[in-house]
């Protein structure tokens, strides 16, 4: 079984407020299809927020930790989420790909001290049922500090660990982790040896940009693979672009 993130600043014009990239998103779509035509696997597509709830997110001083108590706050963010979600969806549908919903915000929490907790029952029996489903990144509930922001990135590991993924894929606007030379990382195994060189994004983004990607991923059972878009089709075929994270 394959987790696979779509990074918001694929599928989006990331510097741009709630603008889609939509010649990326069905490149994205089309690598999915063609490998749901000849694959077996089971597959959960999880995305990020792009220019789609990271400026709301921020507007709102929303963050992972930072949270709100403002219900239309938290609804402006995550409203944000399910738009997004609902191009997504309708590019994976208009291929003949089963995708259903999943949105975190009414499935997800956080304990007091920023745990989270993501109930995945609903998500194996879409998978049993033969469905490809699609989280988001998005606000939840968070206790003692109202709603937080969930990335797509920790829904990813949670997912991995809850389903015991195979296979775990972001993909991201870049080809891998690049050095400070912009050469892709090979492998990563540890967080200190590539700290220097990890950033946040260079747009606005609340949850942490590579840094936070490369931390959220070096936990996992199964190894990670970051990559850009050029190498999706090959991801899904089974092979490990990009940068390694075990
Ligand atoms: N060493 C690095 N190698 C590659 N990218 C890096 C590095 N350091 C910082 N970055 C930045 O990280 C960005 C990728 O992180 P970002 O969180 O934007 O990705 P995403 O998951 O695709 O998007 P989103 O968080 O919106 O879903 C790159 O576009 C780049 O600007
Ligand atoms: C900002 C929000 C609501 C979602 C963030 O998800 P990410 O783009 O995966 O970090």
């Amino acid at each position: 079984m394959i987790v696979l993130k779509l990074g918001g600043s694929v599928i989006t014009e990331k510097d741009r407020p709630e603008t889609l990239d939509g010649d990326a998103l069905e490149r994205a779509a089309d690598a999915i299809a063609a490998t749901r035509e000849s694959g077996t696997e089971d597959l959960v597509i999880v995305h990020g927020g792009g220019s789609f709830g990271h400026h709301n997110a921020s507007e709102h001083g929303v963050t992972t930790t930072e949270g709100t108590h403002d219900a239309s706050a938290a609804l402006d963010i995550h409203g944000a989420m399910t738009t997004l979600n609902q191009f997504v969806l309708r590019r994976l549908l208009e291929r003949d790909v089963e995708a259903v919903p999943v949105h975190p915000f009414s499935a997800a929490a956080r304990d007091s001290k920023g745990e989270l907790d993501l109930p995945t029952g609903q998500v194996e029996t879409m998978l049993a049922e033969g469905f490809v489903p699609v989280l988001h990144g998005d606000v939840i509930a968070h206790a003692g500090a109202g709603a937080t922001v969930v990335s797509g990135d920790e829904l990813v590991a949670e997912l991995a660990r809850a389903l015991s993924a195979d296979r775990v894929g972001l993909c991201s606007t870049v080809p891998g982790v690049l050095d400070d030379g912009d050469a892709v990382i090979d492998r990563i195994a540890d967080f200190e040896t590539v700290a220097d060189v990890l950033g946040t994004s260079e747009a606005t983004d609340v949850t942490g940009g590579m840094a936070g990607k490369v931390r959220t991923l070096l936990g996992l059972e199964a190894a990670a693979s970051i990559f850009g878009l050029e190498s999706l089709a090959s991801f899904l075929e089974g092979e490990n672009p990009g940068t390694t994270i075990d």
